[in-house]
């Protein structure tokens, strides 16, 4: 049955959410406080790249409106999604501000069915949204939590295709609305109590993360011993029992969720007496992976000062304009502090307008960041770096040195194209 939906929240997940809503048949309002992004999307400009997203919204323009104004949002809605953001704090809990803020607009919209939270909050949230709710007189306003797993550059693909639909509410007519608005969905719907819907979604991201700084430790030993990574984990994921995904050995994991969320849920351990060790080691073992790669450019190449570095990717991963907490930040940083001129290419990314990339030079394309540059790194494996003429750009070099943060190119090739090429977890190979 076709529902009246109100999202708040119009960044990577509002948009999906509300776009694939409407895909789905439901009438969307979507609401956001950035006065820029309603008129862009008003405009029928859609200010952030995601696949097929700009695509679904024009489809859908009847049904899938946009607005400054949460009571006009509310004014007809059945169901509330909430999906602002939810970034850390300094204590490195989630800040929940935004979340509440929508609780506030609710609290006037006493007509509503359901209020559903898909952004990432920590486990008892659901809780005490309930408890608010209830004393602001909306008991009969149903909880929903109703996590989102999608990933950036898929995320449309994603929504219509979850591995699972996970619905945590605290009464079985709430789930049902929840589960119904999902209809369409090609994917098994799994329903269970709020605070385990809420531990789900943070269990996962940790156990992704996990999965990824253990493949960097196997490739740091890798490194000591001659074991070459790629082959040692393409085998062991072949086992069923472990898999093969998220054990791709590089510079570590970025973006908008892994790294706040895997603080979240230490921070969430930690106020309940409990230090979670493996979550400890699992940042740490990220944190000093991004360091490393610039360690052993310098161990190739000696002090950086007065030396060229081109930065192939800015992007946290391909397919997306997403800068946030992108590994690129971390190493463009420790060049620049070890002497080095930097000069970067993306084919996505906005440059930020704060360091450390108010200092770099930014190039149109790979063959211009290489030209004249000491080394380079491939920091995020977009798909155009296989279309490089890579034994001309080796000679335009002023020395053919190149880190591949990335693996995502083939050693014996690098090597006959004239190039010192250092990878991760792999022997390093010489012209
Ligand atoms: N980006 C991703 O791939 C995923 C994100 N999530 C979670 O979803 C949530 C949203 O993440 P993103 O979409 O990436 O964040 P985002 O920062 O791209 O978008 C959040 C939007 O909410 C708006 N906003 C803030 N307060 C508001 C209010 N009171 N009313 C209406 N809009 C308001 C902001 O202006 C912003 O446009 C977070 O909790 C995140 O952890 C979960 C899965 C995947
Ligand atoms: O909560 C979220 O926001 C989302 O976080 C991740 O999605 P996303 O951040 O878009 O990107 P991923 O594809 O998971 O990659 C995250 C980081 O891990 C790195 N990565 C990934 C896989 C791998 O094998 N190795 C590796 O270093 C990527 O380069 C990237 O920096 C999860 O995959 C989603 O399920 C989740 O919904």
């Amino acid at each position: 049955m076709a529902r009246r939906i109100a999202v708040f929240g119009a960044g990577y997940i509002g948009l999906v959410t509300g776009a694939c809503l409407a895909e789905l048949g439901h009438t969307v309002v979507v609401r956001d406080i950035a006065e820029d992004k309603v008129a862009a999307l008003r405009a029928g400009r859609v200010p952030i790249y995601e696949p097929g997203l700009a695509e679904l919204i024009a489809a859908h323009a009847e049904r899938l409106t946009f607005t400054l104004d949460a009571d006009e949002a509310t004014a007809e809605a059945e169901v509330v999604y909430v999906c602002v953001d939810t970034p850390p704090t300094a204590s490195g809990d989630a800040d929940l501000s935004r979340v509440w803020a929508v609780v506030d607009s609710a609290k006037r919209a006493a007509h509503l069915k359901a209020f559903v939270v898909k952004s990432t909050v920590p486990v008892g949230t659901g809780a005490r949204i309930r408890a608010v709710l209830d004393t602001a007189g909306l008991a009969q306003v149903g909880y929903g939590s109703n996590p989102e797993f999608t990933a950036e550059g898929r995320a449309v693909r994603d929504f219509m295709r979850p591995d699972r639909i996970v619905i945590g509410a605290f009464d079985e007519a709430t789930a049902a609305l929840v589960a119904e608005i999902h209809e369409g969905v090609d994917g098994p719907v799994i329903t269970m109590d709020v605070p385990s819907a809420e531990m789900v979604k943070l269990t996962s991201n940790a156990f992704l993360a996990t999965k990824i700084s253990f493949a960097n430790e196997i490739a740091n030993i890798c490194e000591t011993t001659g074991a070459d990574v790629t082959k040692v984990l393409g085998a062991v994921g072949a086992d069923h029992r472990l898999g093969k995904h998220f054990l791709h050995a590089g510079i570590g994991w970025g973006g908008s969720c892994f790294p706040k969320d895997a603080v979240a849920l230490k921070a969430l351990a930690s106020n309940g007496g409990y230090h979670p060790q493996i979550l400890t080691d699992v940042i740490e073992v990220n944190n000093h992976q991004r360091r490393r790669a610039v360690t052993r450019l310098k161990d190739e190449i000696g002090p950086l000062t007065g030396k060229t570095v081109a930065v192939l990717g800015m992007t946290f991963k391909p397919g997306t304009d997403d800068m946030r907490e992108a590994p690129s930040t971390v190493i463009v940083d420790r060049l620049l502090s070890e002497g080095a001129s930097v000069v970067c290419w993306d084919p996505m990314a906005r440059t930020p307008a704060h360091a450390p990339w108010t200092a770099i030079r930014r190039a149109e394309s790979v063959e211009e960041a290489l030209s004249g540059a000491h080394a380079a790194m491939v920091v995020t494996e977009w798909p155009q770096l296989e279309a490089v003429d890579w034994r001309l750009a080796a000679e335009s070099m002023a020395a053919a040195v190149l880190f591949d943060g990335r693996n995502v190119l083939e050693p014996e090739r690098m090597a006959e194209c004239g190039y010192t090429y250092i990878s991760v977890g792999r022997a390093t190979v010489r012209p």
